[in-house]
């Protein structure tokens, strides 16, 4: 599944980008910015349905900012999901579609620009379709426990994943990436689950965490990288949506774990409230603060970095100027 030509192209974004590309940021945290309401179990993909102009641009004020990489609305967007909405299974394959054809027109149309300008600085984005956690679809926060129940098998999780995972490969998605995974049985699933699709883009797994050492689901990240690291189909792990204060001690321990490529894109460090729906404030990194660490997390070996939660597009300029302007 999926075009053979990309299977290469995540190790040449981060090359053309000298050797550390950036990751867009906080793609919900834009869509409200701008005024979307999505306090609703869909979340960002409320914006699928009811203002993808809002997508489309977000996505340009990313790639304006510098992103190499543009994260897709999908992150909360499932069949279940939007049959719970009273959409049809069709309609909700749409949507799937139109996740990646929204993110890959703001890349071209945003291209064809840069390429009739002269010394333009800027890269060729490529399309990453976000997979969310099953905790994510569950809109109770259990992306940030990684609890799931004991009912929760791994062929239930291949299942809820299967379906979504090829709608947005057959979209033209450049690259896969799973998003805040809080447990060892879910990326198994997602393993499993390239395998058995034999999906032939590049794909990252990115794990949540909430204490700086381990998986959320207290599994330690040496068990789960052990197995990560058997399956060629996944090219970059990392973790995305946990504090930026555990950031560069986690990169340091995936080091020691793996020889894939490494990716972050931490929160703000602001903490979700899955009851309430809302971000309390906690210990936060500004803009300044990315700009200083992002190059201290390039140089402890990421090649992938960017922003979560609470980050904007200025947080990506800041990141882009930090890893592309600092050799
Ligand atoms: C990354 S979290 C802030 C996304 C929202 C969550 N899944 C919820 O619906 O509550
Ligand atoms: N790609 C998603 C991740 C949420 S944790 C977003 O930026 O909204
Ligand atoms: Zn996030």
């Amino acid at each position: 599944m999926g075009l053979k030509r990309a299977t290469t192209s995540l190790e040449q974004v981060i090359e053309k980008a000298g050797g550390c590309a950036v990751v867009d940021g906080g793609f919900a945290t834009q869509l409200e910015r701008h005024g979307a309401a999505i306090n609703d179990p869909l979340w960002s993909a409320l914006c699928l349905i009811k203002d993808p102009h809002l997508i489309e641009q977000v996505h340009l004020e990313y790639l304006e900012a510098g992103a190499d990489i543009l994260v897709t609305s999908s992150y909360q967007a499932t069949i279940p999901g939007f049959l719970s909405k009273g959409l049809s299974i069709n309609e909700g394959e749409s949507l799937l579609m139109k996740s990646v054809k929204l993110a890959v027109e703001a890349r071209d149309s945003f291209w064809d620009a840069m390429e009739a300008t002269p010394e333009h600085g800027y890269n060729r984005a490529l399309v990453a379709a976000s997979i969310g956690s099953y905790g994510a679809y569950l809109a109770d926060g259990s992306e940030y426990s990684g609890c799931y129940g004991p009912d929760v098998t791994l062929d239930n999780l291949k299942d809820f994943h299967r379906r979504r995972l090829q709608i947005l490969v057959e979209a033209g998605s450049d690259l896969l990436a799973f998003e805040t995974i809080p447990n060892k049985l879910e990326a198994q699933a997602c393993i499993e689950l390239l395998e058995e699709e034999d999906v032939n883009i590049p794909s990252w797994i990115c794990f949540s965490s909430v204490d700086g050492e381990n998986a959320p689901s207290g599994e330690s990240f040496e068990e789960c990288l052990d197995m990560i690291n058997k399956s060629d189909k996944v090219h970059a792990v990392g973790i995305n949506c946990a504090p930026p204060h555990f950031t560069e001690m986690l990169i340091c321990k995936f080091k020691k774990l793996t020889d894939k490529a490494i990716v972050v894109y931490p929160n703000s460090g602001e903490i979700w409230d899955g009851r309430a729906k809302r971000w309390l404030p906690s210990k936060c990194f500004d803009d300044d603060n990315f700009e200083y660490f992002a190059r201290r997390w390039r140089d402890s070996g990421a090649s992938l970095i960017g922003g979560c939660c609470r980050t904007t597009p200025s947080t990506i300029a800041a990141i882009s100027k930090a890893v592309k302007e600092n050799p």
